[in-house]
């Protein structure tokens, strides 16, 4: 039998370091696949793994910011928050976040319209994002909001993936790090916004408890991914049906397997 949590309210500033700690212990970059991939240890097969899955993720941030604004009957907070699908999705000739992903996608070898079109994504990846966007359409503002408080850890993951990339691989160039680049600028100010917001609204124990429970479940959604992706392309490298072959979409003659 799980006993009920003893909770009790703590300080603005408790509670943020409490929040921060949840990255500390359970961000994905402490998971093997980044450091594989940072550390120039990914073969192109398993790069282009992560470009197509990861793509997944990209291609429904802005769908359920959609969704947290349609919930939104306040003004200031939708205003506050749609510069985040106009940073993924941009405007018709420039683009946005998504396009700039593509560009990496072509960089290393795929087909963008192949990328885009999200076949080949592992069903845990389907699985774990689908998660991410029916919490966030179904779950108190609160909650919804302080799920997104990954992104207070992701500035440190997107500056050592900038310098990963660039080190160990040929295909990194300043075009194809882009995507990570941009979130360098554009993340501060959600994640400001985010933890203001979170610090405001979690104004009782059951509060803070369920907001906490929102960051670790996001924590969740993120490192599952990278499992399904280190299953599949690593170790022990059983792709599941309807994950990507290894061959689908290039645009370049594969490298060779290891024997
Ligand atoms: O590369 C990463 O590790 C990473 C992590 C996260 C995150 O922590 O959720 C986001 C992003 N990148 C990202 O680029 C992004 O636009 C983003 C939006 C959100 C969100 O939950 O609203 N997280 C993230």
């Amino acid at each position: 039998m799980t006993l009920p949590k003893k909770t009790q309210l703590v300080s603005r500033a408790d509670f943020e370091a409490r929040l921060r700690r949840i990255g500390d212990e359970r961000y994905h970059d402490k998971h093997p696949f980044h450091r594989l991939l940072h550390g120039g240890g990914c073969t192109a097969k398993q790069v282009r793994a992560w470009v197509i899955n990861r793509y997944y993720y990209q291609s429904r941030i802005p769908m359920k910011d959609a969704a947290f604004m349609s919930r939104c009957e306040d003004p200031d907070l939708r205003r506050a928050w749609r510069s985040r699908i106009e940073d993924h999705d941009g405007g018709p000739d420039e683009g946005g976040g998504l396009r700039r992903w593509l560009q990496l996608a072509r960089a290393v070898g795929l087909d963008a319209d192949y990328v885009a079109s999200c076949e080949g994504v592992l069903p845990a990846t389907r699985f774990a994002v689908d998660a991410y966007v029916r919490f966030v359409r179904d779950m108190p503002l609160l909650d919804a909001v302080a799920a997104s408080l990954t992104e207070l850890f992701a500035p440190k993951i997107h500056a050592e993936r900038i310098a990963g990339l660039l080190a160990h691989y040929d295909f990194a160039d300043e075009s194809s790090v882009a995507y990570f680049r941009h979130r360098l600028d554009e993340a501060p100010k959600d994640v400001a916004f985010g933890l203001n917001y979170v610090l405001d609204h979690a104004d009782t124990a059951e509060k803070q408890l369920a907001a906490a429970a929102a960051l670790e479940f996001k924590t969740d959604v993120l490192w599952s991914q990278l499992d399904a992706l280190h299953s599949a392309y690593v170790e022990p490298g059983r792709i599941p049906p309807g994950g990507w072959n290894g061959r689908s979409g290039l645009t370049v003659v594969p490298e060779r397997e290891p024997a």
